[in-house]
């Protein structure tokens, strides 16, 4: 059927047929306005990834995603604004096309080159990732701003994987990889409660963007593009990029800021 995707018949701008809950009064993104409320009773975001357990790396039609084994407390993060201690289950990237930019939060009306989202799911107070994700409190999601200038030294292992994930449907191994060699050297951050930036757009997580962006090449982003949204078997070969949604109206939230 109409499976929703970033083009102009299946895209942000008609999802709202499938996932009313797009016209909703916590969707994502937002642009992060130049100046927003500090909140000192934020704490730092802890991440502990040190016996975090990456399994594989897949291309889901939408992004290429790295999934996590998320059966016990080996990878979580803890602090700022979160009462629980959230459990990483995958990470995955929006990007732009050749020249254009892909961040889906902007700042100040500025967009970055692409965005890493960093997935987590309360197992505190829920029995699985699919039950959080429809819950207020179920999700919390890391946002890391990529930009263009020097090679990363890390991001070779990802984009090297992803030409064994071209097609939509594949999967491949992909173990060993601790994303903490993603994170960007100071972990200030806004905050605000918002959703899934695809459908179903379950208004379930609480955002938490780093304001240093990490820098990546454009000949490293240029190996994004390599990845199809379409499937080996279809005629359509149909190149992965601009699988971004745009910021959606705040509609009176609060934003806080760390330190
Ligand atoms: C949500 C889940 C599929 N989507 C995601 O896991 C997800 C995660 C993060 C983002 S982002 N870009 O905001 O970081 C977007 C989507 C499947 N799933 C679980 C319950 C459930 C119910 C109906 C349909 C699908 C369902
Ligand atoms: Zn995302």
């Amino acid at each position: 059927g109409n499976h929703w995707g970033y083009s102009k018949e299946n895209g942000p701008d008609v999802w709202h047929k499938n996932y009313p809950v797009a016209l909703g009064s916590r969707q994502s993104p937002i642009d992060i306005p130049r100046q927003v409320s500090h909140d000192p009773s934020l704490g730092p975001i802890v991440l502990d990834y040190d016996h975090c357990t990456s399994i594989n790396i897949s291309n889901n039609g939408h992004s290429v995603v790295v999934n996590f084994d998320d059966t016990d407390d080996r990878s979580v993060i803890h602090g700022g604004p979160l009462e629980n201690p959230y459990r990483l289950k995958q990470f995955h990237f929006h990007w732009g096309g050749k020249g254009c930019d892909g961040s889906e939060h902007t700042v100040a009306g500025n967009s970055y080159a692409s965005e890493l989202h960093l997935v987590h799911w309360n197992a505190v107070k829920y029995q699985s990732f699919d039950q959080a994700a429809t819950a207020p409190d179920g999700l919390a999601v890391v946002g890391i701003f990529l930009e263009t200038g020097d090679d990363h030294r890390w991001l070779h292992t990802i984009t090297d994987a992803m030409y064994m994930v071209k097609y939509k449907g594949s999967v491949t191994d992909f173990k060993g990889f601790n994303p903490k060699c993603l994170l960007p050297s100071n972990l200030h951050f806004w905050t605000y409660l918002g959703s899934l930036t695809t459908p179903p757009l379950h208004e379930s997580v609480t955002w938490i963007l780093l304001k240093e962006p990490i820098v990546v090449s454009e000949k490293q982003l240029g190996k994004f593009r390599l990845v199809l949204f379409t499937g080996e078997e279809e005629d359509q070969r149909l190149r992965m990029e601009n699988n971004f949604r745009t910021p959606q109206p705040l509609k009176g939230r609060r934003i806080r800021s760390s330190n």
